[in-house]
C-alpha cells in the first residue's frame, strides 16, 4: 500500500458505519498491481484455484494464496486489521454481541489456528467476458472477521467492462438495496463480511450483507481480496 498511515479512518469509519462498505481512492500503485497480475500464473504462490462454475459459485477463477504471504499482501493484512478491530469492537457493543476481537492479527490468527481455521484466505481473482461472482459471504468456519477489503487491480473502461462490484443489504421486514460500487484500478473497497449495524427505533439491528461481482460484458478484469480469517 502506497500511504498506509495516511489513511483518514476518521472518514472511513464514518463511511462504514453509515452504509457497510468504505472506499480507497489509489490504495494500491499501478506497479503493485501489474506484479499481482503478472504473479497470477506463478503456481507456487497458490495453495488452491477455484473453478467457480463448479460450485455454481459464478463464472471465472480464483487462486488462494500459500502461507508465507507474499510481503505486500502481509503487511496489508496486518497493519489493516488494527484499526478495524476497534470499530469491530464499537459494532460488536452497539449489537450486544458478546465479542471482542484482538488488536493485533497475529493474536486473532492464533484463535483462528486454535478453532482449527489454518488455511490462508486472501486471493486473487479474475473473470473474462461473461464472468462474474453470484452474491455471497466469505465466512470460512466459526471465527471470522467482520471487516474484508478488495482491490481492484486493473482497469474498468480500459482493461474490461462490465464487472461492478455490488453489494446487497437485507432489511428486516423489507426488500433488499443493492449498491454498485465504480472502482478503479488501484482503488479498494473495505466491507463488512456479514453484516452492519443499522439504526432502528429500537436500537440497532442487523442488516445482512451480501458482495458479488456483476457479468463482465468484454476483456478481463482481476482483484485481490484480503480476508483477514483463516478457513477450515
Ligand atoms: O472480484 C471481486 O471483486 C469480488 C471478490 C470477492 O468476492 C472477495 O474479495 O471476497
Ligand atoms: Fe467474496
Amino acid at each position: 500500500m502506497t500511504n498506509l498511515e495516511l489513511l483518514d479512518w476518521k472518514l472511513l469509519y464514518q463511511d462504514l458505519n453509515e452504509h457497510g462498505f468504505a472506499k480507497i481512492k489509489n490504495a494500491l500503485s499501478k506497479e503493485d498491481c501489474g506484479s499481482l497480475i503478472e504473479g497470477y500464473h506463478a503456481t507456487a504462490r497458490y495453495r488452491n484455484t477455484i473453478v467457480m462454475e463448479r460450485y455454481r459459485f459464478g463464472k471465472g477463477e480464483y487462486k488462494y494464496f500459500s502461507y508465507p504471504l507474499p510481503a505486500l499482501i502481509q503487511q496489508l493484512r496486518n497493519e489493516l486489521y488494527t484499526p478495524l478491530a476497534t470499530l469491530a469492537n464499537a459494532w460488536m457493543q452497539h449489537l450486544q454481541i458478546d465479542n471482542q476481537y484482538p488488536l493485533d492479527h497475529d493474536t486473532f490468527i492464533k484463535s483462528c489456528h486454535a478453532v482449527n481455521q489454518l488455511r490462508p484466505t486472501p486471493l486473487i481473482l479474475t473473470y473474462e467476458a461473461g464472468g462474474y461472482n453470484t452474491l455471497h459471504q466469505d465466512l470460512y468456519g466459526v471465527l471470522y472477521f467482520p471487516f474484508q477489503i478488495l482491490f481492484v487491480l486493473n482497469q474498468e473502461g480500459k482493461d474490461y467492462e462490465g464487472g461492478e462490484f455490488v453489494m446487497t443489504e437485507q432489511i428486516p421486514r423489507a426488500q433488499s438495496r443493492a449498491h454498485v460500487l465504480k472502482l478503479d484500478a488501484g482503488d479498494a473497497l473495505i466491507f463488512t463480511t456479514n453484516f452492519r449495524p443499522a439504526k432502528g427505533s429500537k436500537g440497532y439491528y442487523r442488516a445482512n450483507m451480501k458482495h458479488g461481482v456483476s457479468t463482465v460484458t468484454s476483456g478481463r478484469r482481476y482483484a485481490l481480496g484480503i480476508i483477514f480469517h483463516d478457513a477450515q
